[in-house]
């Protein structure tokens, strides 16, 4: 039976609801199949199937991971054709629970798991995987901070899962290409070592010195079984998540990147770009004048804050100057340099301007910051209060307002109070989806803050590189590619991210950036790439890019 690759136009006519059309006839499984199925009917039906499940995202989180087994090109051509609607289905909000239940809903091996006892022969582990000469990407997790919702162990495998569900969408990898890896090191989760059915070593973690030993090895053997690829670090506790960042990405022989730190300062920084421009119209404040008060200082709010320096620093400020425009809370208060035992990773922005009793509640630190942007990484379920957004609303015409802890049932505040609270008045962009609210007889979009707009194009432009690392610069520049990728459509709705119909071509611009950047600083070994200018990189990608193959006719 004749089929074909979807073209980018066939599948932005998916986008636009076409579905799957013309009319594909039956599959050639004949007589395994009854005579009528074919491809178009198939499709309505898991949409149908799927639509049935109503207010239960956990059971359709279980149906499209079945789905994704039996029919892979049907699950990512319902997925990439229903982007705002499947995305929080097989992500955050729904991969929380699906993440928190794993151990009960368990049904096939999606990837690999290479535990503590596979320490000494962890690249035997690794042979195991059936497409070993195909590996580009994995994402890697230890399970020890999955989301907003703490250490999960071995129970941390769908975060690993689900990115690169995202990777495959958004970017066009191959299915065959994704690696998902969860390390299981032991948990520290007293329910899960109390489950029967939890799947995972029933010990607690391991300490800091057997965890390196184990992390060497595991990172020498992935360089030695897979040498093509990139690997992308993801829900790591704070304190190992700096550690091992730091340790390997400039060393290991495969290049590496940290998601939470650098993927989540990638999309802020972004977000930030288009947001503070507005504020700014609105306010007549100079770009430089911004004021950021970050509410969590772990990996994701400081790994944003470094980010976020450099739109100070484009803006010609010294990075002392952009260091002095971030203050930190973290649970204890603001953060300052006399707090006795800070922790490394706070160290470098801790204010050493302030000599005052220390500041402990949100109200009295934005009294005194008067701050133009509010982040929330902190993982407290509703911390931005009514009395905190009011309390922006007064001091900025247009307040931005950033509640990026995940899953939604974490996120500091909801989109619906955001903006009644400031008579709509609010730039908002959340970790976890929110849908668009009316008010006042006006519709207003939630932005969706989320490293899953960049990932996807930083690992795809590292790849097609062949980068040899994944530098600062191209992070900071999937950055730039991202906020620069909003159409005036866009713009005129008041977004401050592409819409998430458009992960796909916004992930080839991120992607082309990214391999120039990496050539600029000869860290890519793709040589032919190096005559192509910004064009043909940007037709290259594309031209990489997967796509599912339907039937046509
Ligand atoms: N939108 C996105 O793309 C992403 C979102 N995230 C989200 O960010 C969140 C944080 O992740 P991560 O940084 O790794 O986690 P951590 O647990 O390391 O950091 C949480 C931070 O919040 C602080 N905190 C906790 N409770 C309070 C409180 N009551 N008041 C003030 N501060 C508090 C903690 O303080 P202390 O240091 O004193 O313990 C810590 O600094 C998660 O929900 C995660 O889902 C992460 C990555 C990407
Ligand atoms: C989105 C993400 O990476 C997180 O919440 O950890
Ligand atoms: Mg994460």
């Amino acid at each position: 039976m004749p089929t074909r690759i979807l073209t980018p136009e066939y599948v932005n006519g998916i986008f636009k609801g076409l579905k799957i059309s013309p009319e594909p006839k039956a599959e050639p499984a004949h007589g395994l199949t009854p005579p009528a199925l074919n491809k178009s009917i198939q499709y309505k039906r898991c949409m149908l199937q799927l639509r049935s499940k109503g207010d239960r995202p956990l059971e359709k989180y279980i149906f499209l991971s079945s789905l994704k087994q039996y029919d892979e090109e049907m699950f990512y051509a319902i997925l990439m054709a229903n982007m705002p609607e499947i995305c929080p289905l097989i992500y955050t909000p729904t991969v929380g629970d699906a993440c928190l239940n794993f151990s009960h809903i368990y049904r096939k091996p999606e990837g690999l798991y290479v535990s503590i006892e596979d320490k000494g022969s962890i690249k035997n582990v690794l042979r195991v995987w059936p497409h070993k000469d195909k590996a580009r990407i994995t994402v890697v997790t230890d399970g020890s901070r999955i989301l907003g919702l703490g250490d999960l162990g071995v129970n941390g495998m769908p975060i690993s899962i689900g990115k690169l569900s995202l990777y495959i969408a958004g970017a066009g990898f191959k299915p065959e290409s994704t690696l998902p890896i969860c390390l299981d090191l032991g948990t520290n989760n007293a329910k899960n070592l109390d489950d029967p059915l939890y799947l995972g070593l029933r010990r607690k973690r391991v300490d800091d010195k057997e965890m390196d030993e184990f992390m060497d090895e595991f990172m020498h053997a992935m360089a030695e079984v897979f040498p093509n690829i990139l690997v992308q670090f993801e829900d790591f506790s704070t304190d190992h998540a700096f550690h091992y960042l730091e340790r390997y990405q400039n060393t290991a022989k495969v290049p590496v990147f940290n998601d939470d730190i650098q993927g989540t300062g990638a999309v802020v920084l972004s977000g930030f770009v288009n947001a503070a421009k507005l504020s700014s119209e609105a306010s007549g404040r100079d770009l430089t004048d911004h004021r950021v008060l970050f509410l969590g200082a772990g990996s994701a709010g400081v790994g944003v804050a470094k980010q976020v320096m450099s739109f100070f620093t484009l803006q010609g400020l010294s990075e002392e100057e952009a260091k002095s425009r971030i203050w930190f809370i973290d649970s204890q208060g603001m953060i300052t340099a006399d707090r006795p035992k800070l922790q490394a990773h706070k160290i470098y922005f801790a204010r050493k301007d302030y000599s005052g009793p220390p500041l402990k509640n949100l109200l009295d630190i934005i009294d005194y910051v008067k701050p133009t942007a509010l982040v929330g990484l902190s993982t407290m379920r509703g911390a931005f209060t009514k009395e905190a957004v009011e309390k922006m609303a007064e001091l900025n015409p247009r307040p931005i307002i950033f509640p990026l802890s995940n899953p939604v049932s974490l996120s500091e505040c909801e989109f619906k109070d955001a903006i009644e609270w400031t008579d709509g008045k609010v730039i908002f962009a959340s970790g976890s989806p929110f849908l668009p609210y009316t008010y006042k007889g006006k519709e207003y979009y939630p932005g969706q803050g989320n490293n899953m707009y960049v990932f996807p194009g930083i690992g795809f432009g590292g790849v097609l590189s062949k980068c040899k690392h994944v530098t600062p610069s191209m992070v900071e520049n999937a950055s730039l590619a991202l906020a620069e990728s909003l159409t005036q459509e866009e713009r005129d709705m008041g977004l401050i991210y592409p819409k998430l119909t458009r992960v796909r071509e916004v992930s080839m611009q991120i992607a082309a950036r990214v391999i120039h950047v990496a050539q600029e600083e000869h860290v890519d070994r793709n040589a032919p790439l190096r005559h192509m200018d910004d064009e043909h990189l940007l037709e290259f990608a594309r031209k990489r890019s997967w796509y599912p193959r339907v039937p046509s006719s």
